[in-house]
């Protein structure tokens, strides 16, 4: 199928590669999205596996933004590639991954994408019993992608809505696990002649990925693509100087040190002491809208940081936080009344300008996880998706359980509430 390309005009047309695209429900956060990722890279994952050995299957990353968490609205806050949180030599170990950007410089000046399908839940439900299924249906969402005369379909395509068109697209009700898209890909994606003739690189697109489920949650292959999610070095650099700057804590003396190629790790069964400081993270925001009952008040709040210094016998606590300075001194305050700490005994980290710049309000999330990940003790925020990420690093690094799955109590239960649910790291 070559043949009918020269060399300079379609040298990235080999019949080997195949790019799988992905987009995930606008409104969803950027932690919820890291998930999504491990289930997309999941996968590519099982297509490598399953197809020939020449159908080399490529993850292509979706840009970054605009996200609704992302406040600072005087900075860039869309299309922003991987490489600014990730590490994507990491990323590649488990499935070859490319930016969104490189893939649209393969196709100049427009990107058509043979099939574009946004997958939708089934509007009749899940049904008595699971049972994983896809069909061809009406758009529950018609605005997504629209014909135009031109007889291609045109949509959002991360705000490049001028240089990506689809050749076909369908709504696709899909209930399963993500890799139910494996046998459907393998049966129904076909490369006619049409697509050799124009040259467009074989694609398919899903859109709304994040309606389909984890084929492993939990298990092996989950771990691996979530242990391949390193962080790009400039944040892990800002964080590791954070620690050892403010919180007297650096990897020798935490017992946190990480091999650089995580596909060479072995397991660190409880070995991480970690710094010595408690790590709250105390989501605020959308959430306390939310999740009512599981939100503590800012008193209820420092109730617990102080509660736990004492119990743990610490003097300091660095809280990750999408709360306003306002609220933060309102902790302080609390705290001050209820044990007496003063307000250096709480810390939060608040790049300056210059570095908000260049991290952005992505960079800046993780730079908190990251300093919540090597704490002696952690605390999270319930069913939060960045507790989450939180708690996985921590069972990356190798703490123990017990100073991990822990979250903050709701003002009506007190000190000691229900523990986050437990997902121990498997390799
Ligand atoms: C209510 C729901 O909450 C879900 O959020 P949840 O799982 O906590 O976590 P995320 O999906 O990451 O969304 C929360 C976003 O808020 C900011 N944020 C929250 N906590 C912190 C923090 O401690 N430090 C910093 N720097 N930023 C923080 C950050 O941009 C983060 O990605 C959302 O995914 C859903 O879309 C919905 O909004």
């Amino acid at each position: 199928e070559n043949e009918q390309c020269t060399k300079d005009s379609c040298s990235a047309l080999t019949s080997s590669n195949y790019y799988l695209l992905y987009d995930v429900n606008h409104g969803e956060g950027f932690n919820l999205r890291r998930d999504v990722y491990v289930r997309m890279a999941n996968l590519v994952h099982t297509l490598r596996e399953r197809t020939s050995p020449e159908s080399n299957w490529t993850l292509v990353l979706p840009p970054w933004g605009p996200l609704y968490h992302w406040f600072s609205y005087n900075l860039q806050r869309a299309q922003l590639p991987w490489s600014l949180f990730f590490d994507l030599k990491s990323l590649a170990k488990f499935v070859p991954v490319i930016e969104f950007e490189e893939f649209l410089r393969l196709s100049s000046p427009v990107l058509t994408i043979p099939y574009v399908f946004a997958l939708q839940h089934f509007n009749e439900g899940w049904g008595e019993k699971f049972e994983e299924k896809l069909e061809i249906r009406q758009c529950n969402d018609e605005a997504m992608y629209e014909k135009r005369s031109d007889n291609y379909y045109h949509g959002w395509f991360f705000g490049y809505e001028d240089r990506v068109r689809a050749k076909q697209f369908d709504c696709l009700s899909a209930q399963g696990f993500v890799t139910v898209l494996v046998d459907y890909a393998m049966k129904n994606l076909t490369w006619s002649q049409e697509i050799n003739d124009e040259h467009l690189l074989k694609s398919v697109m899903f859109d709304r990925a994040e309606t389909l489920l984890h084929v492993d949650y939990g298990g092996y292959n989950y771990w691996r693509a979530r242990r391949s999610m390193r962080y790009a070095r400039r944040l892990i650099n800002l964080g590791n100087r954070f620690r050892s700057e403010y919180l007297n804590s650096t990897d020798i003396h935490d017992r946190t040190y990480l091999v650089d190629d995580w596909t060479r790790a072995e397991y660190l069964s409880d070995q991480a002491l970690g710094g010595p400081y408690l790590g709250i993270h105390l989501r605020r925001q959308d959430y306390v809208k939310a999740r009512p009952e599981y939100v503590p008040s800012l008193e209820h709040a420092a109730r617990q940081v102080c509660h736990q210094l004492l119990h743990l016998n610490l003097s300091i606590a660095f809280i990750a936080t999408d709360a306003n300075e306002n609220e933060i001194d309102e902790v302080r305050q609390h705290a001050f009344k209820i044990c007496h700490i003063s307000t250096d005994q709480i810390l939060t980290y608040r790049p300056d300008g210059k570095i908000l710049e260049k991290i952005l309000d992505g960079g800046k999330a993780i730079v908190d996880q990251w300093i919540c990940a090597h704490a002696r003790y952690f605390i999270g925020s319930y069913e939060s998706t960045f507790s989450f990420r939180i708690q996985e690093d921590r069972e990356i690094l190798g703490f123990s359980k017990d100073s991990t799955f822990n979250r903050l109590c709701g003002d009506n239960e007190g000190l000691s509430c229900e523990k986050s649910t437990v997902w121990p790291i498997v390799y």
